[in-house]
């Protein structure tokens, strides 16, 4: 079977530029495509490079695409090299789209939606409560410690004295430092959660995102045994080599996967269906094309109902 192929690249803005430890991203970019069968029908995928998170380039991506001829095979879909991750996320989803595996229900998923980083978190997250979020993620490690953790604590208040003491259900909040946070540092911020999760309150403090670099397991490892908040993995488990890695050094915390950046997707249902990880699903900030598949990818393998990582929009739109 041959399939047609045409792509086609985007820029979308964000509407605030997102502030992390890796520095400041102000524009999506991104490619578009689709693949046409032999009856005409159309399957659409998404290529969103994450190359600061370890995955291709954007020009690496257009450049696999330029090189392609306008008719492929399903042995070009399924050969694209481990190097363009994105790339192999994108066509294989509009393959799957056009050969469809099963059904999936996308209903039983609950979001996280992402805060802004600094004071603007403290109104962002009520405006986010209101359209009924219960799971939030802030950045840290981006400004001065000290600060950071000060605003962290009027964060903590804020959500206290706005819950109702029958709020039914609990607030659970992550903390990704992208990697931005010292040993020492760490420790300081987890010894703040650590407080908050013993007060068994409406706040959960429900884990700590890559505190520190990926070549950095063994502290994170440490930190593991020494507090009991939980830590995720994201940068380190960028992909499945990394994630297998970082499996087979004993990580049993949670693996925060992005399926549009993670490579293919086949693989990785592969490894999920061999090893029962912790698993949060997260967003590249890609179009609702690629969300789509990789929200399909995240309802089939969520093993624990942990909230998915896909509350970004309003980073885009309104
Ligand atoms: O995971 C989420 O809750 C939302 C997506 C998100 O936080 C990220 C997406 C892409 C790159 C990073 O800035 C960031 C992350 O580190 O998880
Ligand atoms: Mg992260």
């Amino acid at each position: 079977m041959n399939y047609q192929f045409q792509f086609q690249p985007y820029q979308r803005p964000f509407k605030i530029p997102l502030k992390t430890a890796h520095g400041i991203w102000k524009t999506r970019e991104g490619i578009i495509l689709n693949l046409t069968d032999e009856q005409g029908n159309i399957g659409w995928g998404e290529i969103a490079p994450l190359s600061w998170f370890g995955s291709e380039t954007m020009e690496d991506a257009l450049i696999f695409c330029q090189q392609l001829p306008s008719c492929i095979s399903i042995e070009t879909i399924f050969t694209i090299p481990d190097y363009l991750p994105a790339c192999q996320f994108g066509f294989e989803s509009a393959f799957t789209e056009l050969n469809p595996n099963s059904f999936v229900d996308l209903s039983r998923l609950h979001y996280s939606e992402l805060l802004p980083t600094g004071e603007t978190v403290l109104t962002t997250w009520e405006t986010l409560f209101q359209q009924r979020a219960k799971t939030f993620k802030w950045k840290i490690g981006v400004d001065d410690i000290t600060e950071e953790i000060n605003i962290f604590q009027k964060l903590i208040h804020s959500i206290t004295t706005t819950l109702s003491p029958t709020q039914a259900q609990k607030i659970h909040l992550r903390l990704d430092a992208n990697e931005g946070l010292t040993f020492e540092q760490a420790k300081k911020w987890l010894e703040h959660c650590d407080l908050i999760n013993a007060n068994q309150g409406l706040i959960e403090i429900e884990f700590l995102e890559q505190p520190l670099s990926i070549d950095q397991l063994d502290l994170m490892l440490e930190l593991c045994d020494r507090y009991s908040t939980l830590l995720a993995l994201d940068e380190s488990v960028a992909n499945l080599q990394q994630l297998n890695s970082c499996y087979q050094q004993g990580w049993l915390d949670i693996f925060v996967i992005k399926p549009a950046i993670f490579g293919s997707p086949k693989k990785l249902k592969n490894f999920c269906q061999n090893h029962e990880i912790d698993a949060v699903f997260s967003s590249v900030f890609e179009t609702n094309i690629g969300q789509k598949s990789a929200l399909k990818i995240a309802s089939e393998l969520l093993f624990y109902n942990r909230a998915v990582g896909f509350g970004i929009n309003h980073w885009f739109t309104g």
